[in-house]
């Protein structure tokens, strides 16, 4: 691997942490053990080592915290415990919401909580304050260095779990769910388009046309933009249950623009990746929650002018990621 001394700065990323105070469990299905309490230990060994590292800053992908806390009313506790391992850190810190957190807070409490960091995007950000791109949407974009640009994405903007009952969002969401999916269970996959299950979700036109516009301002400015998302985009580099409902959509808007060089999400626990046609890789991050507590899953990403180098930690690989395109002053 290149000299990592001469990286023009590096971050750290970490998924489905899914910290609860239980005994360990496993998956839906059966097949992984699920770690619930030492999650929280793997998470302060990776703040541990971006410390070291002394990363610029740290994406918590989503699901901080398990669904389980709601039941036992320890939602509020666990947050305290996960949150005061990622005070340690002394780079900003964040946060991409997950199914989890809506099992857990409304979305009025989520923007009220430690899990909204749309105001570390501070001076970073096109907009003053780096406000939200809507008072009730999660996503927001920031510089983290010259000519680099992280974008934060709401992907249960629209969905059942993500939006009140009575708002318009829920109905769409849900009249969408029902028209793929006819279990009565709605967490149940239908047997084509897996994706259309409860625990998932998708983007508004509106997001959409934010994205846009910010990715035809960076294509301009000749940026490198890395998008993060809870859910995958991309049916190579995840199980086909865990995509975005309109994840082509999204991925229409990605493959538009020359300023996007990776996309990177959680909820698949398994991890994944490929790389687009368009050379834009798309990284899925191995969940802490399934991990063993004698390894560890997480990732430190080496940031270059000619490509990325994630420095896999335990059963996340090391990964060379090229930028798909030259940028040139001409272009
Ligand atoms: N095949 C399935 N049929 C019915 N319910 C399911 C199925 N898979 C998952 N669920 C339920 O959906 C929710 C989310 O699934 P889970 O595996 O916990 O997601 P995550 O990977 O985000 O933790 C849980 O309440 C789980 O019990």
């Amino acid at each position: 691997m290149e000299d990592r001394a001469r990286a023009l700065f590096s971050f750290g990323i970490i998924a489905d942490v899914q910290y609860a105070d239980i005994d360990d469990g496993m998956n839906y299905r059966g097949t992984r053990r699920r770690f619930y309490r030492n999650s929280v230990a793997l998470l302060r060994d990776a703040v541990r080592h971006w410390e070291e590292t002394r990363v610029s800053c740290v994406i918590q992908l989503g699901d901080a915290i398990d669904g389980y806390n709601k039941s036992r009313d320890a939602s509020e506790r666990a947050l305290d415990t996960v949150m005061t391992e990622f005070e340690k850190s002394s780079a900003d810190v964040h946060h991409v919401w997950g199914n989890h957190e809506f099992y857990n807070f409304s979305r009025d409490s989520l923007m009220a909580s430690a899990l909204n960091s749309a105001g570390r995007a501070g001076a970073g950000s096109d907009r003053a304050g780096s406000d939200l791109i809507a008072d009730d949407i999660y996503a927001y974009e920031f510089s983290p260095a010259p000519k680099f640009r992280f974008v934060l994405l709401d992907a249960y903007d629209v969905s059942v779990i993500g939006r009140d009952a009575s708002s318009e969002k829920h109905q769409q969401a849900m009249t969408l769910l029902q028209k793929h999916n006819s279990n009565a269970d709605l967490n149940q996959p239908p047997a084509h388009e897996k994706r259309f299950v409860k625990f998932n979700g998708g983007f508004s036109a509106e997001q959409l046309q934010w994205l846009d516009a910010v990715l035809t301002l960076a294509d301009q400015r000749q940026e490198r933009v890395t998008v993060f998302s809870h859910l995958p985009v991309h049916p190579d580099a995840t199980d086909s249950i865990c995509l975005a409902w309109n994840y082509e959509e999204l991925l229409a808007v990605l493959r538009a623009h020359k300023s996007v060089v990776i996309f990177i999400s959680g909820h698949d626990h398994d991890g994944g990746f490929c790389t687009d046609p368009t050379g834009v890789h798309h990284v899925t991050l191995e969940g802490v929650i399934e991990t063993h507590p004698d390894t560890s899953a997480f990732g430190t990403v080496y940031v270059y002018e000619d490509q990325m180098l994630l420095k896999g930690s335990g059963r996340t690989a090391d990964r060379v990621l090229k930028y798909p395109r030259e940028i040139t002053v001409s272009e």
